[in-house]
């Protein structure tokens, strides 16, 4: 399994296994498959409303002897309604019973802003009615805390701006191993991730496929691994196109979490490291970067800690 080392000296594997959106009874199911064909990183959430079904998928596969708990690399995250640092800790404990573990490899702040604790998970009709102005740096020191008691051994940050990282880092006593982003063709992120390496950050790409799933349901970009010539770049390979599109972002040095509920897409995801692509075709690969998001989020756009209204 191939890795990258943290600033803190922890490995985190390159290719991840993402648990967003599992209908109910399939994240059991897929966690399963996907440590049965090798991935050990998983990226869950408490928003994703399945990490109980991921802890047991988690326990039977340990207890059967496929892995041991120190074989997995599991990372969670901290939801918008619990940024008072007081509730921190209570809830990464919550989420470690739901996981069934004793801690998590990386804890990581969802987003930078937060709601109110009683709002909801997803209260887009409430407008600033469900705001809480709680600031992240508050939110740090809980995570900071969740270290310290040895709940979490690495903590990070999601969809954070520069801005908003550079006055973390000013306070920060540990500093954020990983800032989990969205990074696609469509979108490659090449300033945040320089920006991040400068600072020891390690970035994690998420939609790195462009969510398939939810392409014409949706106002989102067109996945760049329907594009012709991505596809006939694939063919020269004898790859697919989504194999070239997950190298070319492995080589922008970054990990990456793909979601797939089908095993023979899990394992073609997780082989893109015997082959590399020419220079030519990376410059058209590099072409296709837009800076459009799938993941917007705009119904909080005017929260005084919304990440998108800087370019990055
Ligand atoms: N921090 C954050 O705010 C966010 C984090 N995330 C994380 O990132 C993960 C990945 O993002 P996600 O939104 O799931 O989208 P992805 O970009 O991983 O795309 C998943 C979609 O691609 C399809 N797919 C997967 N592999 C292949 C393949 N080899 N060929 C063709 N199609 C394929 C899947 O279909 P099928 O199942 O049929 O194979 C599914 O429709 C999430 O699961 C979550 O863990 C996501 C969004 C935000
Ligand atoms: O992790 C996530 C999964 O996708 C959601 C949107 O559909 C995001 O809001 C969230 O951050």
């Amino acid at each position: 399994m191939k890795c990258i080392k943290l600033n803190n000296g922890y490995e985190i594997p390159i290719i991840g296994f993402g648990t967003y959106k599992s209908t109910e009874g399939e994240a059991y199911k897929i966690v399963k498959k996907a440590i049965d064909v090798g991935y050990r990183h998983f990226d869950c959430a408490h928003f994703y409303e399945n990490e109980d079904e991921i802890g047991a998928a988690f326990s039977e596969k340990i207890a059967d002897g496929t892995v041991r708990r120190d074989d997995l690399y599991i990372t969670t995250k901290l939801w918008n309604n619990f940024h008072a640092k007081e509730l921190i800790m209570p809830m990464l404990k919550s989420q470690l019973k739901s996981l069934q573990l004793d801690y998590v490899d990386l804890y990581l702040v969802h987003w930078p802003f937060g709601f109110k604790k009683d709002a909801g998970l997803w209260p887009i009709d409430q407008g600033s009615e469900a705001y809480s102005d709680i600031d992240y740096l508050e939110t740090w020191e809980g995570m900071e805390e969740c270290v310290r008691q040895g709940l979490a051994r690495s903590i990070g940050i999601s969809n954070f701006n520069t801005e908003q990282i550079a006055r973390l880092l000013n306070v920060a006593k540990i500093k954020p191993a990983v800032n989990q982003i969205e990074v696609n063709p469509n979108i490659n992120q090449k300033k945040l991730i320089r920006f991040c390496k400068d600072r020891d950050i390690v970035v994690t790409g998420y939609c790195p496929l462009g969510r398939m799933y939810a392409y014409g349901s949706q106002d989102i970009p067109k996945p760049t691994l329907l594009d012709d010539r991505v596809i006939a770049i694939g063919a020269k390979y004898k790859k697919t196109a989504a194999q070239i599109i997950l190298r070319y972002l492995v080589d922008l040095g970054i990990t990456l979490v793909p979601k797939s509920t089908k095993r023979e897409r899990m394992i073609e995801n997780l082989n893109v490291f015997d082959f590399e692509l020419e220079p030519s075709d990376v410059e058209y690969l590099d072409l296709l970067d837009r800076h459009v998001r799938i993941i917007i989020f705009d119904e909080f756009k005017d929260h005084k800690y919304y990440p998108f209204n800087i370019e990055y």
